[in-house]
């Protein structure tokens, strides 16, 4: 497999059976073609450089059964929840595994995650997306509800990228250590807004709630112009810190 790549749009390159694929769009390559890193290939239109498919493009590449946080976000909760090597990090749900790994890479070897989903399936997936990259030692995997009882340890951050982080939000006082984050990442303004009030009500510490947008930069001489394609919402970031006096 290759990644096609170009400023607008990427897609997948089943480089041995000559087929592109960009979303459900399939494309034939005329027969006989020789793909490889580095060459480029023109298709509908527009050039596109084939790249190996390293772990930047995890989003193009994997399984997509849910949806996953991209890039922008992931860096950002990664930043702003303290998420540095030797971290000990709770993640509910699974999903593609996209935010898993990003805080694998975060962790370190010396750090631990634990990932709980309600659904087996899904950290069947999430497993088989992560391991195309790495072998993470330090990663538990737990098929569970996140309110149940006996999860172990006590964490340094806890991710909740659920579709009712409010009701959640007390279960995390016991397995937050004081001073640790509570990250929610929820798609609209009423479920983040319920977030943030559970977070107040339960004494946690309201640092913020975020957006974030990513806009490209189409580069041409005498023509250059924010892309058409603008990442322009994806879901609401809020960050609480467990307070001593919980
Ligand atoms: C939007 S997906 C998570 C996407 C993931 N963060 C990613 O980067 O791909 C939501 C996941 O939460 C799981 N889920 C829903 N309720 C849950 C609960 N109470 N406890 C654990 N997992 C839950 C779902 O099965 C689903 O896989």
């Amino acid at each position: 497999m290759l990644i096609l790549k170009s400023e607008e749009i990427s897609g997948i390159l089943d480089e041995k059976n000559l087929i592109a694929y960009f979303g459900k769009e399939r494309i034939n390559l005329p027969k006989n073609s020789f793909i490889e890193p580095g060459d480029i290939v023109r298709l509908k239109n527009r050039e596109f450089i084939a790249l190996k498919p390293d772990p930047q493009f995890f989003n193009e590449i994997s399984g997509r059964n849910t949806q996953a946080v991209l890039p922008l976000d992931t860096s950002y909760i990664i930043h702003a929840a303290g998420i540095l090597p030797g971290t000990c990090i709770l993640e509910a749900g699974a999903g593609t595994g996209s935010l898993s790994y990003s805080i694998l890479k975060a962790i370190g070897n010396g750090g631990k995650l634990v990932t709980m989903d309600i659904n087996k399936s899904t950290i069947d997936i999430a497993r088989g997306n992560v391991e195309r990259f790495m072998e993470p030692g330090n990663w538990e995997t737990i098929h569970g509800d996140i309110r149940s009882d006996n999860l172990p340890g006590k964490y340094d951050a806890a991710i909740l990228d659920i579709p009712d982080p409010w009701d959640v939000v007390e279960n995390m006082k016991k397995y937050i250590v004081p001073g640790g984050y509570l990250v929610t990442y929820s798609p609209n303004f009423n479920q983040a807004e319920k977030n943030v009030i559970a977070m107040k009500k339960l004494n946690f510490y309201v640092l913020e709630t975020v957006e974030l947008i990513k806009r490209n930069i189409i580069v041409r001489e005498n023509a250059t112009r924010p892309d058409n394609n603008i990442i322009d919402h994806t879901a609401f970031i809020s960050i609480g810190v467990r307070t001593s006096s919980i």
